[in-house]
């Protein structure tokens, strides 16, 4: 049987600060407020003859990079079926339910997700996780994205049977 591990990443350093608000209904969102966000992961991989599966340091950089990608951005949901979203000179434009805002595109991030929640932030990042790990022997990412502490979503990739 073949042996697996679990690596658990979870570094204080892996964090942003960004900017966001919920998408409730059509009619409804939170008022535009920040978080501290942090990520954690858990990567199964099999065991090596040596006692040594994947090198976590690996893995510990490329979560790092991903939370500074995001660090200290204003992040709009791309996706959302409730909002529309325009590029005007160095603004974008959004207008949800009858509402317009206007963000500097250069503190914005328009992301590919439906809404800016813990859920799709950790559907986000596992997608670019594992798009970066490709061809590395894992058999399951699983990414968490916490809004502080005890509020936390997460997804989970598994690498597909032969
Ligand atoms: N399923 C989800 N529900 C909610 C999310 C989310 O990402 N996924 N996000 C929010 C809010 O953006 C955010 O949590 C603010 O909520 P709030 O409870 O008002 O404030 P705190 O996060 O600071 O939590 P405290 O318990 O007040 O410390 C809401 N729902």
């Amino acid at each position: 049987m073949e042996r697996l591990t679990t690596l658990h990443i979870d570094k204080e350093s892996h964090k942003f600060s960004a900017a966001h608000y919920t998408i409730f209904s059509a009619s409804e969102r939170e008022r535009l407020h920040g978080h501290n966000y942090s990520v954690s992961a858990r990567i199964v991989a099999p065991m090596g003859d040596n006692g040594f599966s994947a090198d976590y340091n690996v893995y510990k950089r490329r979560i790092k990079q991903l939370c500074d990608e995001l660090d200290e951005y204003m992040l709009l949901a791309g996706d959302s079926p409730h909002q529309q979203i325009g590029e005007e000179g160095d603004y974008y434009r959004v207008r949800f339910a009858g509402e317009q805002m206007l963000f500097l595109r250069s503190d914005t991030l328009v992301l590919p997700i439906r809404n800016a929640t813990v859920e799709e932030f950790s559907h986000y990042l596992l997608g670019r996780l594992v798009e970066r790990s490709r061809g590395e022997d894992l058999r399951e990412i699983e990414l968490g994205v916490a809004s502080g502490p005890g509020q936390r979503g997460s997804a989970r990739w598994q690498c597909a049977p032969d």
